[in-house]
């Protein structure tokens, strides 16, 4: 149970709040995150992480000398956003490149993604990366598709330290690669975690058994077996890894390996030092030798009860860079002496001249207060925004009136989060489509300012999707004339196609994508018919509708759900009915608007 909080949809920002008031030694906050205390040196390379709150010490905790230079912030098991990533790396930046890195998942590689364009338009050199150690997310043909957990701090570590070494950018990304590639990870839970102001964990497991292949979102496991004693929980993860051994290591027998055994939330540290005691005999057994082992919480699941087992296989470069010392607010190793402070921007944050931060802030502040300048548009435009506003606030009704159905379909297969990210990104569009239309603007730029908040507020795979259908629609309006029916089928086939292109769905993989192609296929028949919009979105909603209903037929092939695709037969996806929701109230908003 998460028991003290404030406002639920405030938690993610009060915690980092709190974090940054009580680490001071080690970080500062951006506008996005956090970066280190101390400035990146001139031409280092700087390693950028980051995902989803409620994992705490990632993503924050890890920001220190030895690791990394800066960490973007997300929402509770969402991804940050593209606009606070590129904000952390902005103000990480020491002139060598960025490298960001990320856990495998579908809204961290989508704004991660999009970041890493938007600093290269700014002539900061950047590379991704995303970990894949989750071994039960995925078999060995499809390693690609795996998810990131506590796998994670061996290759943010070994990247970090390589950058610390003075690495130039593409070195350091190869040895991201090796020690992506060299790491395995396989965990079991006892109970899922509760995220903030729910009154009910997102997934149990029945007395005396346990879940087999967590996941740290509170996601099911893929099989369940017997409650085991603590040596055997060690055995089955030991002897897991070991059936999955990298490429280029034959034999575990006289190799070297950096060992992890991470508490997910509630399970005690004494308990995992008995599972330890195991662990360590029988890898010993097995002739491992182990290199400096981690026992603790490195990444969680909020009070998720649970434990995993990483192992990174080493080579000689790889064990150099694991024992570097590091030093964070929950990770330290070995003696790095006393950092210079970095007095010049501890000045300047203490003034509020924190120039990235600043600026965002400027920038926002402007947004929120309506100031900020709008094209040019027509009058024909400017009333057409007037009916994108309406459609927006129906929008931003209907998901908040359906929050917690949307969550608890997520929950049965996926994190549970959809109605929070749909409720942030759906109100945050409907406040900025408002400033600019109070302003003059027309409505393709109510619409990109709407997109652009709701991708910025929700973050997540939906904040993403939802940013681009929103854009491309803006995009097909445009601020000159009055759109007709035509125009409007045609933006919302762009935003059909563009969300293929991003997200790369298909129909019949169990997303959103199965209400969009649909929906934007009976729009546009409609409207070649010649029937008026609010005609024509009705026919194409009603399809919206029995779309999303048959998603509960289809298995998950993408996303979240994908490793829980039994589990989720019979139930629709999250995002398909969410969507065919928005089609059915923007329709009201059209007629009202007619
Ligand atoms: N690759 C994809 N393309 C299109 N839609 C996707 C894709 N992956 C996931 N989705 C949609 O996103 C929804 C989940 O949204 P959200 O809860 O914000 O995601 P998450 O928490 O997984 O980031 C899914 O129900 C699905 O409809
Ligand atoms: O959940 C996380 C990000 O993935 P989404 O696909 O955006 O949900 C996050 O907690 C791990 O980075």
């Amino acid at each position: 149970m998460t028991r003290l909080f404030n406002d639920p949809a405030a938690f993610a920002d009060e915690a980092l709040e709190g974090f940054t008031a009580a680490h001071r030694r080690w970080v500062r906050p951006v506008t996005g995150g956090v970066v280190r205390a101390t400035a990146t040196p001139a031409g280092q390379v700087a390693v950028v992480i980051g995902g989803g709150s409620g994992h705490y010490p990632a993503f924050s905790g890890l920001v220190g000398r030895g690791l990394a230079h800066g960490a973007a912030v997300g929402n509770v098991f969402a991804s940050p956003s593209a606009r606070q990533i590129h904000s952390v790396a902005t103000a990480a930046h020491g002139g060598g490149g960025v490298l960001l890195m990320y856990g495998n998942y579908a809204g961290d590689v989508l704004h991660f993604g999009q970041a890493a364009e938007r600093l290269a338009a700014d002539g900061i050199e950047t590379r991704t990366f995303a970990v894949a150690d989750d071994i039960s997310s995925a078999g060995p043909d499809e390693s690609a598709k795996r998810r990131g957990i506590a796998g994670d701090l061996p290759v943010f570590k070994a990247a970090a330290a390589a950058a610390e070494q003075g690495l130039p950018l593409e070195e350091v990304l190869r040895v991201a690669e090796r020690a992506g590639v060299r790491t395995r990870s396989f965990g079991i839970a006892f109970s899922g975690c509760t995220l903030p102001g729910a009154d009910h964990p997102l997934f149990t497991v029945p007395e005396a058994r346990m879940a087999v292949g967590l996941g740290i979102h509170g996601e099911p496991g893929i099989g369940e077996e017997a409650l085991p004693t603590a040596d055997e929980a060690a055995l089955l993860l030991v002897e897991t890894l070991l059936k999955e051994l990298p490429d280029d290591v034959a034999d575990p027998a006289g190799r070297r390996a950096a060992v992890i055994l991470n508490g997910l939330g509630s399970v005690k540290y004494e308990e995992l030092f008995v599972v330890y005691r195991k662990v360590a005999a029988l890898l010993g057994d097995a002739g491992v030798e182990i290199v400096d082992p981690e026992v603790g919480e490195l990444v969680t699941s909020f009070d998720m009860a649970g434990i995993s087992l990483t192992l990174t296989w080493l080579d000689d470069r790889l064990e150099e860079l694991w024992r570097a010392p590091a030093d964070t607010p929950a990770y330290r190793k070995g003696a790095l002496g006393d950092p210079e402070p970095d007095r010049d921007r501890a000045a300047a944050t203490a003034a509020g001249q924190d120039t990235a931060a600043a600026q965002d802030t400027a920038v926002s502040d402007a947004a929120a207060s309506g100031t900020t300048a709008v094209p040019v548009a027509s009058d024909a435009s400017r009333r057409a925004a007037g009916t994108v506003l309406a459609a927006l606030d129906a929008v931003a009704r209907v998901v908040d009136a359906h929050a917690g159905e949307l969550g608890r379909i997520d929950a049965v297969a996926g994190d549970g989060d959809h109605g929070i990210g749909m409720r942030r990104g759906s109100s945050a569009a409907h406040r900025a489509a408002h400033d600019a239309h109070r302003v003059g603007a027309g409505a393709g730029t109510v619409l990109t300012r709407a997109a652009d908040d709701w991708a910025d507020k929700a973050g997540g795979t939906s904040g993403a999707l939802w940013g681009t259908i929103l854009r491309s629609l803006g995009t097909a309006l445009g601020d000159r004339d009055a759109p007709d029916a035509a125009r409007v089928a045609e933006g919302v086939t762009e935003a059909s196609a563009a969300v293929r292109r991003l997200g790369g769905a298909e129909v019949g993989d169990k997303t959103m994508v199965d209400v969009l192609v649909p929906f934007a296929d009976a729009l546009a028949a409609a409207t070649a018919e010649g029937l008026p919009l609010a005609e024509a979105w009705d026919r194409a909603a009603t399809t919206a509708t029995a779309a999303a209903a048959g998603t509960a037929d289809l298995l998950p092939r993408r996303g979240r759900a994908r490793p829980h695709a039994e589990k989720s037969l019979g139930t629709p996806d999250a995002g398909a009915h969410s969507l065919a929701l928005i089609t059915r109230a923007v329709h009201g908003a059209l007629l009202d608007h007619h």
